[in-house]
């Protein structure tokens, strides 16, 4: 198996390959800011498509890019949201009982992948003495007695400034997963909504509301002390260029006026379309390292100035467009849920860049069982599972899932077809940071 990852922007068309994006998912969120490539028999693919085990332990090839960006953007898509459900959250849902705090019960092992809630009967929560409950008669309780809160089995509290939540009830209808909300567990929600800032907006705080069961010892005060705390993982976000329309702030995304786009047909850098998903991750382009490893290879560790000194640089133009472009348009029709762009989210560039094919032999690569020299199909991939695949995904921040990608082995040796690692845009320039720094594979 060859596993690519690495960290360029987080924001890219989600429109090829999700089937590994499913494979790539939950381990990017160890990983931080590397990145591998991972090529496997197609069994093993199809495998960790559905399965979430080590990709160590199938793996036969191994590309592993760290400290710096790299990323087969245009390749890559979200990992699909398999823990998402499709419920309406109407502000003003119903809230569970509250319960008691069990200041004695031990924390449990982490959260389970579905929610079993405890069927021992809900205990109403008292208090005997005025001094520990607010002036709506609500609980005051300690960040520690909140943190026992985290188990299904517990119950599971989450704090919003000074309010404290039982969200026990909640959890498995969160429109982001279950398993992100759990992330939260025992403790407060502010350090991952000042990520996903999604949460800003008043509806969230209504659906919220419902569920609240106590207030936090020191009140709004303490409460606004520990939020100031909480450090803002969009503070050096790069600067926009003014002609974007911006269609969120926070994450960034900006689309290209209509205008420019049609005023050439290469589409200027500085205003190629943005989509991202969190903060721009920082990558330092002159300590980036790649990788190769695994069975059939020999250990190779590239710099990006070697990638493109040691190996012939190709260009390729392309357009690329997100999969929601135009989605205000779909909207008319029937409402969408996503970005609300219009025609803006695509743009032309001539890309330089390298070979993947090139890198793998550079790596003594040997291929696999039944491979060919030109692309294999699908089919025969499905009924020998002799043919290699390869999984690409980028890195990304801490507590993301990872975007990713796969592909034939089979087309990243092709001559006319082979996958294509792109470091540059429109030829000479380094892709810009702000953009989708600093790989693009297509
Ligand atoms: C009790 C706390 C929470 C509530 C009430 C809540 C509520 C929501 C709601 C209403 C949405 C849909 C927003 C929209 O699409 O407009 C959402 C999305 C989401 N939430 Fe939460 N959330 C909570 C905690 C968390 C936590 C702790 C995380 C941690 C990572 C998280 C991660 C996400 C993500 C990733 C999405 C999807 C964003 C997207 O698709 O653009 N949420 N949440």
């Amino acid at each position: 198996m060859v596993r690519l990852q690495g960290v360029v922007r987080l924001g890219h068309p989600r429109w090829l390959l999700p089937v590994a994006s499913a494979a790539l998912g939950e381990r990017t969120a160890q990983l931080g800011t590397h990145g591998s490539i991972y090529v496997t028999s197609d069994r093993a693919l199809q495998t960790s498509a559905s399965a979430s085990g080590s990709p160590s332990q199938r793996s036969i090839t191994r590309i592993l890019g760290a400290g710096a960006a790299l990323l087969a953007a245009v390749m890559f898509s979200p990992t699909p949201a398999t823990a998402k459900k499709e419920i309406a959250i109407l502000p003003g849902s119903r809230p569970p009982a509250p319960v008691a705090p069990k200041s004695t019960a031990p924390v449990e092992k982490p959260a389970p992948a579905t929610v079993e809630t405890s069927s021992a009967p809900i205990e109403p929560l008292v208090s005997d003495s005025r001094e520990h409950r607010d002036d709506q008669g609500r609980l005051i309780l300690t960040r520690e007695e909140v943190a026992k809160h985290k188990t299904p089995k517990d119950r599971i509290w989450v704090t919003y400034k000074e309010g404290v939540y039982d969200i026990t009830e909640f959890v498995e209808m969160h429109p982001g997963g279950l398993s992100k909300i759990m992330l939260a567990a025992g403790g407060s929600v502010e350090p991952f909504w000042s990520l996903y800032q999604q949460h800003r907006k008043p509806e969230v705080l209504q659906i919220l509301e419902p569920y609240r069961i106590g207030t936090l010892e020191g009140g709004a005060a303490a409460a606004a002390t520990a939020s100031a705390a909480v450090a803002d993982p969009y503070a050096s976000d790069p600067a926009r260029h003014p002609a974007f329309i911006a269609r969120s702030e926070r994450p960034y995304n900006g689309e290209t006026p209509g205008t420019l786009l049609a005023a050439s047909p290469i589409t200027p850098n500085e205003i190629f379309f943005v989509r991202n998903h969190l903060p721009v991750p920082h990558v330092d382009a002159t300590s980036y390292k790649l990788t190769v490893e695994g069975e059939g290879t020999r250990s190779l560790e590239l710099s990006l100035d070697e990638l493109k000194s040691r190996f012939r640089k190709h260009t390729v133009t392309a357009t690329i467009q997100c999969s929601g472009n135009r989605r205000n348009e779909m909207s008319r029709v029937k409402a969408v849920k996503g970005l609300a762009w219009d025609q803006g989210a695509i743009g032309t560039a001539v890309w330089g860049g390298v070979r993947l094919r090139d890198v793998l032999k550079a790596a003594g690569e040997a291929g696999g069982a039944g491979e060919g020299r030109n692309a294999v199909s699908s089919r025969r991939i499905e009924s020998d599972g002799s043919a290699l695949g390869v999984l690409l995904r980028k890195a990304s921040l801490r507590m993301t899932r990872s975007y990713g990608t796969s592909s034939l082995k089979g087309t990243t040796r092709t001559r006319r077809r082979g996958r294509f690692m792109a470091h540059q845009f429109r030829c000479t320039r380094p892709c810009p940071f702000t953009t989708m720094y600093c790989w693009r594979t297509r």
